[in-house]
């Protein structure tokens, strides 16, 4: 039987996803001593793991390539796609916020603002649904330094502990969306390998809450 591959986010979502798998009593020893391998098989398990950026795990998993994802909610909000997001693994928590300086009022006034952020489809989207027109400008990393530099009047970015905003004068204005890790699954896979996705993702959901897997 062809294995199951499955298509990880590689980076702050892999320890988190590994630990489950071991959790599952899946042997990771490949994914412990990867080096520079990028498909690592998980023999027992029949299950092949590919880590790959988070918005190729979505790429990788429309054209049916890999057939199971894991891929924060964050990167399923900014690039969409056709497939199936069928759990919420918990870990990888975080939000969407919009931010800015400290003591700011980001909605007095009625000029434009100007919004930076690695999000521009959650942005758009966010500022669509207030009815407010919006500059966006795409930054590439730490978009913390926008509003510092001069160059927006607020982020939209990931929040996790809020240290890289209080460190650097900057404040929540309002929350986005609520961000963890999903399961998502090629549509033509769930119907060919029904049982054993389901089965892999039951036990995933279990092993999650600490119960016996099967
Ligand atoms: N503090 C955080 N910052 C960014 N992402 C976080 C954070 N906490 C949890 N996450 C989740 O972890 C996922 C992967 O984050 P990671 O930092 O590994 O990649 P990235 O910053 O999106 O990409 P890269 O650093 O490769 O450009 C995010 O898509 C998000 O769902
Ligand atoms: O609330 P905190 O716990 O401080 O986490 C949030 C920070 O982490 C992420 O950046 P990352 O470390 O991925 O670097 P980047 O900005 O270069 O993408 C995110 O973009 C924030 O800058």
């Amino acid at each position: 039987m062809k294995p199951i591959r499955i298509a990880l986010t590689k980076g702050r979502l892999e320890k988190d996803t590994v630990a489950l798998f071991e959790t599952m009593g899946f042997d990771c020893t490949a994914l412990h001593n990867k080096g520079r391998r990028l498909i690592l098989p998980i023999p027992d398990a029949n299950i092949e793991v590919v880590l790959a950026k988070a918005a190729d795990v979505i790429t990788y998993i429309e054209h049916g390539v890999c057939d199971v994802g894991v891929v924060g909610k964050d990167t399923i909000m900014e690039y969409g796609g056709s497939f199936f997001e069928v759990a919420d693994l918990g870990f990888g928590a975080c939000r969407f916020a919009l931010a800015g300086k400290k003591g700011d009022d980001f909605y007095a006034g009625y000029a434009e603002k100007t919004i930076a952020t690695k999000y521009p489809n959650v942005t758009r989207q966010f500022f669509e649904k207030k009815n407010m027109d919006v500059n966006i400008v795409k930054i590439e990393g730490s978009v913390e330094l926008a509003p510092l530099l001069g160059l927006a009047d607020a982020i939209v970015d990931i929040v996790e502990t809020g240290s890289t905003l209080r460190e650097n004068g900057l404040e929540v204005f309002e929350e986005v969306a609520p961000i963890s890790a999903r399961v998502i699954v090629n549509t033509v896979s769930m119907k060919l390998d029904q049982q054993t996705i389901e089965t892999l993702i039951g036990n995933m959901e279990r092993a999650r809450k600490g119960e016996e897997v099967r």
